[in-house]
């Protein structure tokens, strides 16, 4: 295959609240991204037997001891060491589909609802989003979602809420650079406001590349190559 002159890898974190719309916003951007893909953090719950029920029965769903999260971190690192490798074994794109060439840019999109409380993960990311919506749209949304195992009465505003609430304050005390998005915004917004991060973001890395190569260049006639 073609080596490239420029092989960029970028990942982007969504992060929210859930029903925040992030499953929505990441599938959209993967459509308008070549070479990306997605990792979905609620593909890493532990199986039902495993996951303890706090003393008023509610299922401890919402957080991180109910991930497999060092399954999920791997995941990613495998995707960093070799992007192309990664999305033709994931038979997430056929080889003919793979844009190559002299520049390649590959996008990992990892969305999730704990994610940005989760260090080891948080830290390999290029830029982190977080939807946000309020109470009454978050609560609606969710009752119109049946998980499995379905939510019992009582359970989004004794446990997810309250949940929420300690992972938010727990996210803002610890981990800086993430953009707040509204979630209430269109679909259509969400997207063109983080496509368009990506696209300045992408734009950046390969002008920081093209600088760097023409400076090697200009001093190559000194160095003592045989
Ligand atoms: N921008 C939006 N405006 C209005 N509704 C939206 C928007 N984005 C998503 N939704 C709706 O909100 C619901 C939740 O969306 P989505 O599944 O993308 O959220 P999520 O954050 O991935 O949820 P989960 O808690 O399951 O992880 C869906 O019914 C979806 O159609
Ligand atoms: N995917 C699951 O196994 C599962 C089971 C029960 C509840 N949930 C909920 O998913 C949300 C994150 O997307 C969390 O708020 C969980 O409560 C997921």
């Amino acid at each position: 295959r073609k080596t490239p002159l420029i092989s960029i890898s970028i990942s982007i974190l969504t992060d929210t609240m859930t029903n925040g719309g992030k499953s929505t916003l990441s599938k959209s951007l993967q459509q308008q991204i070549p070479n990306s893909c997605i990792i979905a953090q609620d593909s890493y719950f532990k199986d039902d037997s495993e996951i303890p029920t706090d003393s008023h029965g509610f299922k401890q769903y919402d957080m991180l001891s109910a991930l497999h999260m060092d399954k999920m971190v791997n995941v990613v690192n495998s995707w960093r060491r070799d992007p192309e490798t990664f999305l033709r074994q994931k038979g997430l794109k056929p080889a003919s589909e793979i844009v190559s060439g002299s520049e390649e840019v590959y996008v990992l999109i990892v969305e999730g609802f704990l994610i940005f409380n989760y260090r080891p993960l948080n830290e390999l990311f290029d830029r982190r989003f977080f939807i946000e919506i309020p109470y009454d749209v978050c609560k609606k949304r969710r009752s119109l979602r049946v998980y499995d195992p379905p939510d019992p009465p009582g359970y989004f505003d004794r446990y997810v809420w309250p949940m929420y609430l300690i992972h938010r304050k727990e996210m803002e005390g610890s981990v800086s650079g993430i953009a707040i998005l509204d979630g209430q915004k269109t679909k259509e917004e969400l997207l063109a406001a983080v496509y368009e991060d990506v696209h300045q973001y992408v734009t950046r890395l390969k002008g920081n590349f093209r600088k760097n190569v023409s400076h090697c260049m200009r001093f190559l006639p000194q160095l003592d190559i045989e």
